[in-house]
């Protein structure tokens, strides 16, 4: 296996859903008027499509070792990751042994430095790391989480994020994320909406289960505060991306006021362990959340979630199908993980990524068994039926 060299690397792309989980149709809850930092524009507050989160589209990432096996990861990427992939991060890839994650790794993050650091460097830079994993677990026949150390328990609990907690609970989650749908531009009407949905669930899934929003970078430091205090009645457990992400001033405000209990979430478009360090230092929040494929990789959380267990932080990944699934399993400080509820009306347990991976697991009565995860690499295929394009090559 050390021998095995990295023969060529490829990237593709591909429209409609995949990893760029926003990139759904029409009735969608995920995009069903939800409040974002461009909220503030009446005319892109109904859609999050109007403004272009789905702009980007899938990238596919595949590394080819010397014997033929092939390892790959997916990503939101799209053209352009595949233009950086094909055209500047392969002459670190091919040639390589396919162990060398390491040298790899800074050698993408180095070159790239001048235009990357994070976003869609990072999440290209990701894509090829993980691709590196899946096929390492390929060739050495081991499912990732045993080349990570090894699984500290015997299955992973979810929490649920859509629109449908009451459903979440029946189904077995242990919490449900709710999208915060009304944000500053919206005013009292709109705070007033959020805490009557709030409590609505609250009054369907009773006192105990986990009840969550996710303000995804919409809100400021005021109504953010105001929000997590009127939401303390209704026992809201976290507070999840309140803020813009750079605004770490405004995260350690925010968490010096919250109310007793209730905790601040952040990290899913953050990226490196300098990024994290930050949050860390700064007293930015209670759980870091990470999404494996944009922070850096496997190579880069194993660094980020070792910082972050020093500093007493949770790191739940932002929801990344086996990509993180694999990592949470072997993991002390994160005892649970996030199932992205990708059915359009939150009422079924689908693949997250679907229809992009055959073989992804799903949860079942809101838990995953190690066993689930117990094949070589990831443990998942690129779905044929799935027209991935090649539109660079190198
Ligand atoms: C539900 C949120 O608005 C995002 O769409 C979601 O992807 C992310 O923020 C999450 O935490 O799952
Ligand atoms: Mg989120």
């Amino acid at each position: 296996m050390t021998s095995q060299t990295i023969r060529q690397v490829r990237a593709y792309t591909l429209r409609g859903g995949g990893a760029d989980y926003h990139d759904q149709s029409d009735g969608h809850w995920i995009d069903d008027h939800i409040s974002t930092p461009m909220s503030k524009y009446p005319e892109y507050r109904q859609s999050r499509r109007s403004f272009g989160i789905n702009v980007l589209g899938t990238l596919v990432v595949e590394v080819e070792a010397s014997d033929g096996t092939v390892g790959f990861a997916v990503t939101t990427g799209g053209e352009p990751g595949a233009f950086i992939v094909e055209k500047h991060l392969a002459r670190f890839i091919e040639g390589a042994r396919v162990t060398d994650v390491e040298k790899i790794w800074d050698q993408m993050y180095q070159s790239t430095l001048y235009y990357g650091r994070k976003g869609i460097v990072l999440n290209t830079l990701s894509a090829v790391d993980l691709a590196l994993w899946d096929l390492m677990g390929k060739l050495r026949e081991e499912p990732v989480h045993q080349l990570l150390g090894g699984a500290v328990r015997n299955e992973l609990q979810f929490y649920a994020t859509g629109a449908r907690p009451d459903l979440a609970k029946q189904m077995g989650f242990i919490g449900g994320k709710l999208p915060l749908q009304h944000g500053p531009a919206e005013g009292e009407e709109g705070l007033r909406r959020n805490l009557e949905k709030l409590a609505h669930m609250r009054e369907q899934v009773g006192p105990d289960f986990w009840l969550m929003y996710d303000c995804w970078m919409s809100l400021d430091l005021n109504y953010a505060t105001r929000l997590a205090h009127a939401a303390a009645d209704f026992r809201l457990k976290w507070i999840e991306e309140a803020l813009p992400p750079d605004d770490y001033w405004g995260y350690a405000a925010l968490r010096k006021n919250m109310p007793a209990g209730m905790m601040v979430s952040t990290g899913e478009h953050e990226a490196t362990r300098w990024g994290f360090r930050l949050l860390l230092e700064m007293g930015c929040c209670d759980i870091i959340q990470p999404d494996v494929n944009w922070c850096g990789g496997l190579t880069e959380l194993v660094k980020i979630s070792a910082l972050a267990d020093a500093h007493g932080a949770l790191v739940v990944p932002h929801g990344s199908s086996v990509y993180s699934y694999h990592f949470v399993i072997t993991r002390h400080n994160s005892p649970f993980a996030e199932f992205l509820m990708m059915a359009p009306k939150a009422d079924e347990v689908v693949p997250s990524f679907n229809p992009l991976l055959l073989d992804e697991p799903i949860p079942q009565q809101g838990r995953m068994s190690v066993n689930q995860l117990d094949k070589p690499g990831f443990g998942v295929r690129l779905n044929p039926e799935c027209m991935l394009e090649r539109p660079y090559s190198h």
